[in-house]
């Protein structure tokens, strides 16, 4: 599935009226499904639909004719203006009978739901003046928002803050990058004939349908040496073990995304966990000999990160940079050995490895990721909400992943798992796509049964299910389709 610009929605929009279909089908096919929606959600609530004067709007006259006619009570507000599709959708509903009053008489109180039909993909700029105010009134309401296509306003401040989304045809980018603002996320198929969404230019939106053939199969005859070796180097032994967990949970979620063995290169001193671990104690970030076909790197490494690092280097596998391995020299040099690397950054440590503020990064996820890998020639996942993967030209968002893995060695889990997966034979770009998509779901399993206040351990123990799921076709998708 492909995330789409505004701009891309546009041009799909234009060739499908160029092909001979109407678009005045897209636009009653849009209206329908959000008010099958509404009807999910509210029920009979009495509607307040507020409409601008393009599509979006029309949109909204749609949606309001189908409520009407499902004996919902409705009240219309719309700007002036109409044209197209618009002006028919509106002529559409008069002829109902229903009244359509001037936006600037909007009115709404107690037990009224908003329909935010203001303004979709054709917002050009922030809004001001009329429109901030009445976006800002809607919000300050309390009320129940549904949002036609994107809250009004996205992606600029001010926008609406809605309690629901219908996004149109296909998800575009606000939807996945600003999703807080658009409550409970619904995609509605609204008869966009298909080849029009197949754009190979665009990013990918990781779905379970595109991972679940990644999953390494694991035959009646295997064992232990034969479904992936991870070694995981990292620690630090200078002022005590500060971050002495950090590569025993690598190991922990190497082991649960499957692998066969876990080496666990890390200082004397450090805890014997997980107990299936083989453990090698060193007195100085050194490689020993192991038996392995891929590596985690950096994890707990502090001032020892680099050299782990580039210790690693020598064995010429396979390896996830994370940590305190991500640094430019690093990556600079597993470029240059034209190994397959995996990078996993935080925000911070992206902004470390391009010279840029932890804000810039917030601000602009995929332009970062794809600076990355480019500038290093590597894999990169830039982890987040969504979290990015990317490699040369391609990007992916995953849609799995919640706040409550926002805890210490959530992160360690994921370069374990990512490294299981590159052990077991997957490329980079499928081993960290597949992985962290695994590791949000496990932290979506479990945050739906505990909420917040998850430990990284758990979220390890989690990936078997996350697997399981996806394995038997039964993971969730993390929005609705109607
Ligand atoms: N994709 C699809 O397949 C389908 C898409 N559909 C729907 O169409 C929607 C897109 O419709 P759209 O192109 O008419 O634009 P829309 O969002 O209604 O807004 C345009 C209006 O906003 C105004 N305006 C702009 N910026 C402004 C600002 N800062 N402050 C104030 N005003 C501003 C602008 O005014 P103008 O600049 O032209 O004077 C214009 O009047 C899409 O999101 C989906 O809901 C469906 O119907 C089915 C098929
Ligand atoms: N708000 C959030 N939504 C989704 N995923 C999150 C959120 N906060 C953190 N995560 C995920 O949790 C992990 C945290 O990794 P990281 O910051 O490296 O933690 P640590 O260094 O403590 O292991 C990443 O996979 C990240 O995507
Ligand atoms: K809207």
């Amino acid at each position: 599935m492909r995330l789409f610009t505004p701009e891309a929605m546009r041009e799909a929009d234009g060739k499908a009226v160029a092909l001979g279909y109407p678009s005045l089908l897209l636009m009653e096919w849009a209206g329908m499904k959000a008010a099958r929606v509404y009807l999910d959600l509210f029920g009979k609530v009495p509607a307040v639909v507020l409409a601008g004067k393009g599509n979006n709007g029309g949109d909204g006259f749609v949606l309001a004719r189908h409520l009407l006619l499902e004996g919902v009570r409705v009240r219309v507000f719309a700007a002036e203006g109409q044209e197209g599709d618009a002006l028919l959708a509106k002529r559409a509903l008069l002829a109902h009978g229903l009244e359509v009053r001037p936006l600037e008489e909007a009115s709404f109180g107690p037990g009224e739901v908003l329909v935010d039909a203001l303004f979709g993909t054709g917002l050009k700029g922030p809004l001001s003046g009329f429109y901030a105010g009445l976006v800002e009134g809607m919000n300050a309401s309390g009320l129940p928002i549904l949002a036609l296509d994107l809250p009004s306003g996205l992606p600029y401040a001010p926008h609406v803050r809605a309690t629901a989304t219908v996004a149109f045809a296909a998800l575009k980018t606000p939807h996945l990058l600003l999703r807080e603002a658009c409550g409970k996320l619904y995609l509605a198929e609204i008869g966009l004939p298909k080849p029009l969404l197949e754009r190979e230019d665009l990013p990918q939106v990781a779905t379970p349908e595109a991972l679940r053939p990644l999953l390494p199969k694991r035959p009646l005859t295997a064992h232990k040496g034969s479904v992936g070796r991870v070694g995981v180097l990292g620690g630090y032994r200078g002022e005590g073990l500060r971050y002495a967990g950090a590569p025993l949970l690598a190991a922990l979620g190497a082991y649960r995304m499957g692998a066969g063995l876990v080496h666990l290169v890390a200082p004397e001193g450090t805890p014997l966990e997980p107990l299936e671990a083989v453990f090698h104690p060193v007195s100085s970030p050194t490689l020993p000999p192991l038996k392995v076909e891929a590596l985690a790197v950096g994890m707990g490494g502090g001032p020892w990160g680099k050299a782990w690092a580039l210790e690693a280097l020598k064995a010429g596998l396979p390896t996830v940079l994370d940590a305190d391995a991500l640094h430019p020299e690093v990556a600079e040099a597993y470029r240059k050995a034209g190994l397959p690397a995996v990078l996993t950054p935080h925000a911070g440590e992206a902004g470390r490895l391009l010279g840029v503020s932890p804000e810039e990064v917030g601000k602009d996820p995929l332009g970062v990721a794809q600076a990355l890998a480019e500038r290093f020639g590597l894999t990169v996942v830039l982890k987040g909400n969504p979290t990015v993967v990317a490699e040369g030209k391609r990007l992916s968002l995953n849609p799995t992943g919640n706040p409550a893995l926002a805890t210490g060695g959530t992160g360690d889990v994921l370069a374990g798992a990512i490294a299981a997966l590159l052990a077991a034979g997957l490329p980079p770009f499928e081993a960290a796509r597949l992985g962290v998509y695994l590791h949000g779901l496990a932290g979506d399993l479990l945050a739906e049964e505990k909420g917040v206040g998850l430990l990284a351990r758990e979220v390890a123990e989690a990936l078997p299910w996350a697997r399981k799921l996806l394995a038997e076709g039964r993971a969730p998708w993390p929005f609705s389709r109607v």
